[in-house]
């Protein structure tokens, strides 16, 4: 076999060079090598066969994370709404910088999980936030929350991640939805991307937001996840995704 293999001390597992036939394709395979270092005949990867996966022991443990144990399939975004998942990584990758996102949990935030938790459920603030910073950390993004009642604040909030070079922000604004034009005419002013996330779908309820008129984008209605979402169309279309 041409690909030069160097094992892993600690694990005993393959460092694959890129090009190395994994999957597919025609080129030959030295069976017998491949045996001798615990390596199986290559066969044609489907991500959502559990099985398959198993069988191939030096494929990177991030894609073994992906798979669950009936074989379904997550993508790494959606495997972060298992606690399980998490990976422990973040930061930056390859050198890059870290894109600086700013949330804003507006009015009332602070009563979610302790009141009208028909509408928006048991969770949190705090837990919806633990969520917020798990997330940040899969996608490589670096957050801040920051909250309050005040809607002074929140603006002067707003104004200080503009000068200190955010690259956007989200924003539930809960109880400034409607009725804050000073805190709507701050968002239309940020240099930076907003977008606005709501854990239900206010629309249904009647109400139309001041706030979302001025944003990029919405998120309604998913629940936690749709920070997650956020973050990642934010992160997406930085990239030019
Ligand atoms: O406090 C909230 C939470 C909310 O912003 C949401 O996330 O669904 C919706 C608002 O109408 C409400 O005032």
């Amino acid at each position: 076999m041409e690909a030069e293999l160097k094992l892993d001390g600690g694990r005993s597992q393959a460092d694959l060079p890129a090009d190395l036939p994994l999957a597919g394709g025609a080129a030959a395979v030295d069976q017998a090598e491949l045996d001798a270092i615990g390596l199986v005949q290559r066969q044609l990867v489907e991500p959502s066969r559990r099985k398959v996966v198993a069988a191939l022991p030096f494929l990177p443990e991030c894609l073994d994370q992906l798979v669950d144990g009936r074989g379904h399939w997550f993508p790494p975004l959606l495997a972060s709404t298992r606690p399980d998942a998490y990976r422990s990584g973040g930061g930056s990758v390859g050198g890059s910088v870290a894109m600086k996102i700013l949330v804003v949990q507006g009015a009332g935030m602070n009563m979610r999980g302790k009141t009208q938790t028909e509408i928006f459920g048991t969770m949190t603030m705090e837990q919806y936030d633990q969520h917020i910073r798990q997330y940040a950390k899969e996608l490589d993004i670096e957050v801040e929350i920051f909250h309050s009642n005040i809607e002074g604040e929140v603006i002067n909030r707003l104004y200080q991640a503009n000068d200190q070079g955010f690259d956007g922000a989200l924003v539930n604004p809960a109880g400034f939805s409607r009725g804050y034009p000073a805190l709507t005419a701050a968002i239309s002013q940020v240099a930076y991307p907003v977008i606005e996330v709501h854990i239900s779908n206010p629309v249904r309820r009647g109400p139309v937001s001041d706030t979302a008129a001025v944003s990029l984008g919405i998120v309604a209605g998913f629940g936690v996840l749709g920070y997650a979402l956020a973050l990642r169309g934010l992160r997406d279309r930085a990239k030019g995704g």
